[in-house]
């Protein structure tokens, strides 16, 4: 934008200029000479006063803006934390404790976000009304699972159509009503009973948001490049949603249905289709595999049986770990090592401890020794580089994850137990499975990746 550009204020994540620097991304920093200010804040992801001051920065600058002025709005995920301002008599400290106590009792980023969108100036809708009569273009980067323009981030520069009743039904809901701040309660009933956005005066046509960043270009580009490879490739879902463990299942599943149509003598003659059945039957539980996505997938493995190829099952979405332990772990490293127990029954007879395929007695039939068991690798990664509270990505596994564990001398159960796949990952074979890309400058949620190839 070069001299167009007349000022700006960014709020980033406290520490993450220095984390860059240490990085050696200085390229993804501002110049000195830079006419946009840069403020730190919202540590632990959680909206705090520097923050607030930085909200403060932005609304003035929004406030003076006139006819002809052209606001350019970049949002990306952890916004709503970036972007605090409480309107009076309500407080950064009892919107906080409102959040809390909705995270607590189990709300959803959309459930958390509409409640939000009522307490504070800047969210649903709020920015693009402080920026009236100036134009807006919003650049958003989507980190909620379906990209609803009006939750990421709060929506600021989003029309909205959340109502006060909502809030207070939700805490009922919730059951949380009788804790929530007798300052939010006044707010919230003294509105008046309309959307914010019909009580806004904003022309939204001179607002345009525009989503440059979606876990669905982040997994087609991920096809792309698995194509590229000479895989045989799908995009599972955009939407993987769930407690990690069980979506660990599935992609374990899934592997030993690839496998089975990859590499004869995994199960004997007509037991074959039996298996494949079977296994299409424990599929069909999980919400993004349907019988026709089950149809695909069965006629990539038979293309890459003929081609003697792999196959590639690429996912993406957010799941949650209901964390009981309190070891140190996100919900990528947890899923790739639970995803990693589950797939040990692919290793050769001789080096199994949990055998599930079956010996073969018939002469004419391999053994299990003699069948090349499938190659596979799992991988499960945040897209902005970090997962959880810890400095890596996540994680990528093969059927002998456990058995390294075992030769460094950890018990992948007991580490799992207590949530801390991170300090299991870094302790077998030297971290040599984590996947360490540093910030990555964007956050698309996550991406899960399973490679199935016919054994060697
Ligand atoms: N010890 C742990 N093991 C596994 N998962 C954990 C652990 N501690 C926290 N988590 C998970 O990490 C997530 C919180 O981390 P973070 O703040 O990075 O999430 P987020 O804000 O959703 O991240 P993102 O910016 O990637 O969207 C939660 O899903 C939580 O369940
Ligand atoms: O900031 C937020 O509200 C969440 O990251 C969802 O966008």
């Amino acid at each position: 934008m070069g001299s167009h550009l007349v000022r700006g204020v960014i709020s980033v994540p406290s520490g993450v200029v220095t984390a860059l620097v240490e990085a050696g991304k200085e390229d993804m920093l501002l110049s000195s000479q830079s006419r946009i200010r840069v403020m730190e804040g919202a540590k632990d992801n959680l909206p705090d006063q520097a923050a607030q001051a930085a909200a403060q920065e932005i609304h003035t600058l929004a406030n003076g803006l006139q006819d002809g002025d052209l606001l350019v709005v970049l949002i990306s995920g952890g916004g709503s934390a970036l972007l605090p301002a409480p309107i009076a008599p309500v407080t950064l400290d009892e919107v906080m404790d409102v959040t809390r106590r909705m995270a607590r009792a189990g709300a959803s980023i959309v459930q958390l976000n509409a409640v939000r969108k009522q307490l504070e100036a800047l969210k649903g809708g709020g920015l693009a009304e402080a920026a009236q009569p100036a134009r807006v273009i919003s650049l958003i980067l989507s980190d909620v699972i379906g990209d609803p323009l009006d939750f990421i981030a709060s929506g600021p520069t989003v029309p909205d159509r959340t109502t006060p009743e909502e809030c207070l039904d939700l805490f009922a809901q919730l059951s949380i009503q009788d804790s929530i701040p007798e300052s939010v309660k006044t707010l919230l009933t003294s509105t008046k009973s309309e959307t914010q956005d019909q009580a806004r005066s904003v022309d939204w046509s001179r607002v345009h948001n525009v989503l440059v960043g979606t876990n669905k270009i982040a997994c087609e580009k991920a096809k792309e490049t698995s194509d590229e490879l000479g895989y045989q490739s799908i995009i599972l879902s955009t939407e993987q949603e769930g407690e990690a463990r069980e979506v660990s299942q599935m992609f374990a599943t899934l592997a030993s249905y690839i496998s089975h149509l990859l590499v004869d003598g995994l199960s004997s003659g007509n037991n074959r289709e039996e298996e494949i059945q079977k296994l299409e039957r424990s599929l069909l539980v999980y919400p993004s595999l349907s019988v026709d996505k089950l149809k695909e997938i069965r006629q990539l493995a038979v293309r890459a049986k003929e081609m003697q190829r792999g196959v590639c099952i690429i996912s993406g979405g957010e799941t949650t770990v209901m964390v009981k332990g309190n070891g140190r772990g996100g919900r990528n490293q947890e899923m790739a090592v639970s995803a990693a127990l589950e797939l040990q029954r692919f290793l050769p007879a001789s080096a199994q401890t949990d055998l599930t395929v079956q010996k073969q007695d018939s002469s004419t039939s391999k053994t299990c020794d003699e069948i090349s068991p499938p190659s596979i690798v799992f991988l499960a990664a945040g897209t902005d580089g970090q997962d959880g509270p810890t400095p890596v990505a996540g994680a990528v596994v093969s059927p002998r994850f456990c058995e390294q564990a075992q030769s460094s001398g950890v018990n992948v159960i007991e580490f799992l137990d207590r949530n801390d796949s991170y300090n299991l990952l870094t302790q077998v074979d030297e971290g040599a499975n984590l996947v360490v890309p540093g910030l990555t400058g964007t956050n698309v949620m996550d991406i899960q990746v399973l490679l199935v190839k016919p054994g060697v």
